[in-house]
């Protein structure tokens, strides 16, 4: 470094910095001092004045003969924090930091990061050693770190050099732009709008299945099951095709022209005749709006059927408005019945055939089963985890007229589209836990739309109850749920948007060195979109796996699949096995239906406690996400059939599991992890973080499992340090302040 140091003086670098000084002297720091070499050019031996603040350059010794006294001064922390401070608290400084396109957070960190290298005393460059050194002997400016510092904040924000490219990719303001083909099809509009229970999907499915070619966009897989097998059924052509599943009617798997698929795989590059969405107030879902925005705006049909709650009328007129398009409102009435009862169902012994009890949290679910089961019921259970299999299986034992079980305990997983022979609805409770977009979780009361939804499912058009009924468990609840089943729905404000891969391909052409997360988060930064219109929807999820698949070798678009496949995050097992699939790709390997099995230790065994359940669960979803990547990756998830056939197992080995609840729930977890955590941690009246471990709990920064596996390292700990307490006093308060951060 001294090498390097003395050569920069025998080139006469030195007074560039003193001119530095000077320049911002006289008129604050200008783009010059941004500039070092460009001023060094200009001033070069004009300041022969200050030379005496420094060795002749003849006196410069050479490398091999350098004293240590002709260092420049070694500066302390302490100074380098002075200088520091003075520097960044100067506002012209923040206002040329602001004109090179760093905004104030962009400038904190950056200033931040900067400060810690100079306080790093290593590895400092050189020019910015000298410049510090010069700024204490008085030869410059805190101004003259400008340059150093934008140096070194373009290698952290590299899109500031770019931003008018880049600002112009992530552009959001006008997505009908986006969709040449919808725009020139002249679209009609219809819109079905109506209560649950109003016909409205029944009217338009029939457009779908007159016309030659088709699609249906649901909100659910298994809803969009249900389609195309009704289709089916009536003798007419269709294909399905969801996220992890493409099913052809035709034997060599050539695509007919009707389709029924998840709204996420809404076909945009073709026309069709009729196109169907359904669910459109889901527009407004923080995590899958987008998929309805892109549907609505893009889908290139000569027909569109939307279907869904009147709310959502005005937003998407508005929405519409932006392509040049009108809509035409087809409304509806409710076909059969809905009475609330003027009292609560007060005790689970008042349950009758045809009742279901809706909660909103697993743990609620079961001891709720566990306690209709201990009265003799037969109960079918349907939540949101529960493979669509399993759900399925339950709806059909529940619907089933000669099957026992005649009592169902759901979570709002059967909300939306589920034709069940419900003749009561039964509110357990009003709240439920609400994800905000930033992640973080609260206990809130559900939303008027999904008390409407739910209570809907009561009394179905053409099953055995046509009047349905609604009330609630507790007596406290029902007058609140009476006002929000009188209510109208909140209109929904605003749809989703979602950077597309073509969008972050660009980004990443501008941007080579920058990991897939970091451009999410420029792209979050710079977009612009219409904020009367839209929002950007939650891509937590997004950035959470392109983190932890940054050291991969991957190619962009491999890279942007894997953090698009549909993981819970919170769920470490899918997560580990997600990560386990990226790195096979990235080293070319193909993942087999055994390798598959070696992984997850296939088989697996009879479920014995609900923690053993929400394994099963897991696993499921780990097949899930081997079948959607086989669909975009075939070359290497070759198996997806014997995937499937696992399965097809594992649902099975579920739905045991389900009818023997109340057993599962009476045994500890496999882990140790006894079912009674669930209670503790969710009980309602006393919902509010606690301690520590409720926060980060309820946060999901950290699983219960996760938690009761530490609660017994720290327990273990405690025992093994109070051993050691007894022959080393000194140690105990360590441990105990550890245990009690958790325990407390
Ligand atoms: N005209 C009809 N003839 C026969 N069955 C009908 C008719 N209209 C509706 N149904 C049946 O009534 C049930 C409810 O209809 P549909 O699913 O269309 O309601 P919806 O308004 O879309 O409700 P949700 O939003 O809850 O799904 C379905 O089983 C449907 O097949």
């Amino acid at each position: 470094m001294f090498a390097i140091k003395n050569f920069l003086r025998v080139v006469n670098y030195r007074p560039c910095f003193v001119g530095l000084h000077s320049l911002s002297r006289v008129s604050g720091v200008r783009e010059n001092a941004l500039l070092p070499c460009l001023y060094f050019n200009q001033v070069r031996g004009k300041r022969k004045s200050f030379e005496s603040l420094f060795k002749s350059d003849t006196d410069v010794p050479t490398p091999t003969k350098k004293p240590v006294s002709d260092s420049p001064k070694h500066l302390t922390p302490r100074e380098i924090n002075t200088i520091l401070t003075d520097f960044i608290r100067k506002p012209e400084i923040r206002n040329l930091a602001a004109d090179r396109g760093l905004n104030a957070k962009h400038l904190r960190l950056a200033f931040v990061r900067f400060r810690a290298l100079c306080l790093s005393g290593s590895n400092l460059p050189v020019e910015l050693e000298i410049v510090l050194s010069d700024i204490m002997v008085g030869a410059a400016l805190p101004d003259d770190l400008f340059g150093q510092f934008m140096a070194f904040a373009m290698k952290i924000y590299p899109h500031i050099q770019c931003k008018e490219e880049l600002s112009r990719i992530c552009d959001l303001r006008d997505p009908a732009a986006w969709y040449p083909l919808a725009r020139a099809a002249g679209r009609k509009i219809i819109f079905h709008a109506g209560p649950t229970n109003s016909g409205k999907t029944y009217h338009a499915l029939e457009k779908f299945m007159e016309a030659k070619a088709s699609v249906y966009c649901g909100p659910l897989k298994m809803l969009a099951n249900e389609v195309y097998q009704k289709t089916r059924e009536k003798g007419i052509d269709c294909d399905l095709a969801t996220g992890d599943e493409r099913v052809y009617c035709n034997p060599e798997n050539v695509p007919c022209d009707r389709v029924s698929c998840t709204v996420e795989m809404a076909p945009l590059q073709e026309v069709f005749d009729v196109a169907i969405i359904d669910e459109i107030q889901m527009l407004q879902d923080p995590q899958r709006g987008w998929a309805w925005s892109r549907a609505l705006l893009g889908i290139a049909a000569k027909e569109v059927h939307v279907c869904g709650e009147p709310a959502a009328i005005p937003l998407v007129r508005n929405l519409l408005a932006t392509a040049g398009e009108t809509v035409e409102i087809r409304e509806y009435k409710r076909l059969t019945g809905l009475t609330i009862e003027n009292s609560a169902l007060q005790t689970l012994s008042n349950v009758r055939p045809g009742d279901c009890l809706v909660c909103f949290n697993k743990r609620d679910l079961f001891k709720i089963t566990k306690e209709l089961e201990a009265l003799g019921h037969r109960v079918a259970v349907i939540y949101g985890s529960l493979p669509p299999g399993a759900k399925l299986m339950q709806c059909k034992k529940f619907n089933d007229d000669v099957d026992p079980c005649n009592v169902m305990v759901a979570t709002d997983a059967i909300g939306m589209g589920l034709n069940l022979n419900i003749r009561r609805i039964i509110f357990v409770s009003l709240k439920k836990i609400d994800t905000k977009s930033d992640g973080k979780r609260s206990l809130e009361s559900i939303s008027v739309s999904q008390a409407l939804q739910i209570a809907g499912r009561a009394g179905r058009f053409g099953t055995q109850y046509e009047q349905g009924h609604v009330t609630t468990l507790r007596d406290k609840d029902l007058n609140k749920l009476k006002s929000m089943l009188s209510s109208f729905p909140e209109p929904p404000e605003k749809a989703g948007l979602h950077p597309t891969a073509e969008q972050i391909e660009m980004f990443a052409y501008h941007l080579p060195d920058t990991s897939l997360q970091s451009i999410l988060e420029i792209f979050t930064e710079l977009s612009q979109m219409d904020d009367s219109l839209y929002f950007l929807c939650n891509i937590e999820s997004f950035k959470f796996l392109a983190e932890k698949i940054d050291s991969l070798n991957l190619p962009l678009r491999a890279r942007y699949t894997f953090c698009c496949a549909p993981v819970n995050i919170k769920d470490t097992i899918v997560v580990s096995m997600v990560l386990r699939m990226a790195r096979e790709y990235s080293h070319n390997k193909v993942m087999t239906a055994q390798w598959l099995s070696r992984q997850i230790q296939w088989p697996p065994p009879v479920p014995s406690s609900i923690a053993d359940m929400t394994k099963l669960e897991s696993l499921h979803d780990v097949f899930d996400v081997y079948m959607w990547l086989s669909i975009r990756f075939p070359d290497l998830f070759q198996e997806s059939s014997d995937v499937k056939k696992m399965k097809t197992t594992l649902d099975d080995i579920i739905v045991k599991g389900l009818d023997s609840l109340s057993r599962l729930m009476s045994n500890a977890g496999s882990d140790g992890a006894p079912y009674q955590v669930f209670n503790e941690m969710f009980e309602e009246t006393s919902f509010r973080p606690r301690t520590l471990a409720h926060e980060l709990v309820q946060s999901g920064n950290i699983s219960l499992e996760t938690l009761d596996r530490l609660k017994g390292n720290w327990a273990h700990n405690e025992m093994s340090s109070q051993k050691e307490t007894q022959s080393d006093p000194d140690r105990s308060s360590t441990s105990g302040n550890r245990h009690n951060l958790l325990m407390t």
